[in-house]
């Protein structure tokens, strides 16, 4: 899968996708990138890319030539059907079912704004989706961005050294993930729960599935009550639900 970001800060990125999965994903060209500095298409000789606001009130607002000429270029290097991703909190919530399908594309421009923002007839003219990775502002949108290219660049097929563990991971499912244990066994009184030294594997998945669905009542019901239970799993967060005082 191949990214174009365009950005006032390219460097930032740089250091950002060099470490972990999506570093030797990168070194092994599973996934492309190219950063653009969106100053780049400045045409004044003081490479401005902001400006007062009109109507007046605090801060600039970035130039809405700057930013199509920037968003212009990045899409002629990319797929036809690469989508033009803008990070701002006015756009729609990430989660996982938009991450999936993010994944399934065959390249995402993400357009990263400061400011005060981006002229609205530049998001107009050349923005696809608006996307927001949570209810807050930050200073820019490169952050957001690093969200969105590490949360789809993880399902690309090969990027996760065991491909098993995004099936595990959670919200795969629409569950939290259950907890994890390795070596000492007993680490400051605290013990290793004995169904995962057992060696029986039907046992231990079974485990993990009820811990998965008793966490994800315990900590976050409203993922529950949207995905539904089949019976089995019913039966295990009752079990689970006894056991732990519900
Ligand atoms: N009006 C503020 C706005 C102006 C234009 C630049 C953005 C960058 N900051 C962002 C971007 C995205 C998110 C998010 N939640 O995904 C939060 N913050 C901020």
């Amino acid at each position: 899968m191949h990214f174009h970001v365009l950005t006032l800060f390219p460097g930032l990125f740089e250091a950002a996708l060099s470490y972990g999965v999506l570093g030797r994903a990168r070194e092994q060209g599973r996934l492309g990138f190219d950063f653009t500095d969106i100053r780049d298409f400045s045409r004044d000789r003081h490479r401005t890319v902001d400006d007062r606001p009109f109507g007046g009130g605090p801060g600039m607002v970035m130039q809405p030539q700057v930013v199509s000429d920037a968003v212009d270029h990045a899409r002629a290097g990319m797929p036809e059907d690469a989508p033009v991703i803008y990070l701002s909190p006015q756009g729609a919530s990430l989660d996982h079912r938009k991450v999936a399908e993010l994944a399934e594309l065959p390249g995402l421009t993400l357009l990263c704004g400061r400011y005060e923002g981006i002229d609205e007839r530049a998001l107009e003219g050349r923005v696809d989706q608006e996307l927001s990775v949570g209810d807050y502002v930050l200073s820019g949108g490169e952050f957001a961005a690093l969200v969105v290219i590490d949360a789809v660049a993880r399902l690309q097929p090969e990027v996760l050294g065991e491909p098993a563990s995004a099936e595990e991971d959670s919200f795969v499912e629409g569950l939290l993930d259950c907890p994890h244990y390795t070596r000492p066994q007993r680490f400051e009184g605290r013990e290793v729960p004995e169904v995962l030294l057992s060696g029986d594997h039907a046992r231990i998945r079974q485990w993990r599935r009820q811990q998965a669905l008793g966490r994800t009542w315990e900590r976050r019901p409203d993922l529950l009550r949207e995905r539904g239970l089949t019976s089995r799993e019913r039966d295990l967060l009752t079990e689970y639900i006894r056991e732990n005082g519900g």
